[in-house]
């Protein structure tokens, strides 16, 4: 079985597959001051939990995007898994050309939604990915990355209203039924909600107008579903799309990346 992981400023999302299927997935909280122990030990309960073995993982991808917990991952799973993943990073394949200024600096995480909104839907289209931040990313005919935009997430202009403004509480993230509000939470709730639903809709709409076609709206993350219900522009929503990217560029990378790290298989083999 191949595990995937997709490291994210808010959660940590996984997924194992078998072939193409996805078999199990768990979503963890994004947690920078654990260890790789503790990440391992996290992945033994989980793993238990499931009745599935860690031995049965035979190849692991990660992408991250937040830094410092790349190397404790990649140690997690050295240690605990004894395979050498496979980063998503500068010097693996996409087989996609990454139109940016940098494209080192594009997020991993975004070339990942790339990859798999592309396998799965095929361009032209615009991926939506609302978590930390909400990013966009336009995706030509071809599959290739065209660039796109990145605004605040939900969540995150939701805590920050609540942390600068005294008098407004923490509220929770659910769509009020009208939007003339007699109260400070569903009004909240209605700013909050219905004004990022039409940031969504307006930037889609001037990606389409700048791109010049119609193009599919796919979105993913935490939050997309409640946002899909109210958007006019969003057409499907897929919780799995980075993880079907993580398993997409993994099979893009496996010989060269399975060709240079066979040790580790071998060693662990001898060693069991
Ligand atoms: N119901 C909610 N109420 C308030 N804040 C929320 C709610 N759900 C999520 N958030 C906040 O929204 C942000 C994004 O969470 P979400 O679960 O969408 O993350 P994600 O898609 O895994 O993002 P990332 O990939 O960046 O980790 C987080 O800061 C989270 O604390
Ligand atoms: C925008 C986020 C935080 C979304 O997870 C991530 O993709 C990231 O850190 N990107 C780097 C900047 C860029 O993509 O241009
Ligand atoms: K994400």
């Amino acid at each position: 079985m191949l595990l995937v992981f997709d490291i994210g400023n808010s959660n940590i999302v996984m997924g194992t597959y078998e072939g193409r299927k996805l078999m199990k997935h768990w979503r963890i909280s994004t947690d920078r001051q654990k260890t790789g122990d503790e990440y391992g030990m996290l992945m033994n309960n989980l793993f238990r939990y499931q009745g599935i073995r860690m031995t049965d993982i035979h190849a692991i991808i990660i992408s991250s995007v937040v830094p410092p917990l790349v190397v404790p991952m990649v140690k997690m799973c050295e240690r605990y898994f004894h395979i050498h993943p496979l980063v998503v990073g500068p010097g693996i394949k996409t087989g996609i050309r990454l139109h940016y200024e940098n494209p080192r600096a594009i997020g991993a995480d975004r070339i990942v939604n790339v990859v798999g909104a592309y396998e799965q839907y095929g361009g032209p289209l615009i991926v939506i990915d609302i978590g930390t931040a909400t990013t966009f990313d336009v995706v030509n005919e071809q599959g290739d990355f065209m660039g796109g935009v990145i605004a605040p997430g939900i969540g995150t202009s939701a805590d920050a209203l609540f942390q600068t403004a005294a008098q407004l509480p923490r509220i929770e993230l659910v769509p009020p039924r009208q939007i003339i509000c007699r109260n400070t939470i569903q009004g909240m709730q209605a700013g909050i909600i219905f004004g990022y639903v039409g940031q969504i809709d307006e930037i889609v709409r001037r990606i389409r107008d700048e791109y010049g076609s119609e193009m599919k709206v796919i979105a993913t993350g935490g939050l997309a579903r409640m946002i899909a219900r109210e958007s006019a522009t969003i057409d499907k929503v897929d919780h799995f799309l980075t993880l079907t990217g993580l398993r997409a560029l993994y099979e893009r990378n496996a010989e060269r990346h399975e060709e240079t790290h066979t040790g580790n298989r071998a060693e662990r083999k001898s060693g069991e």
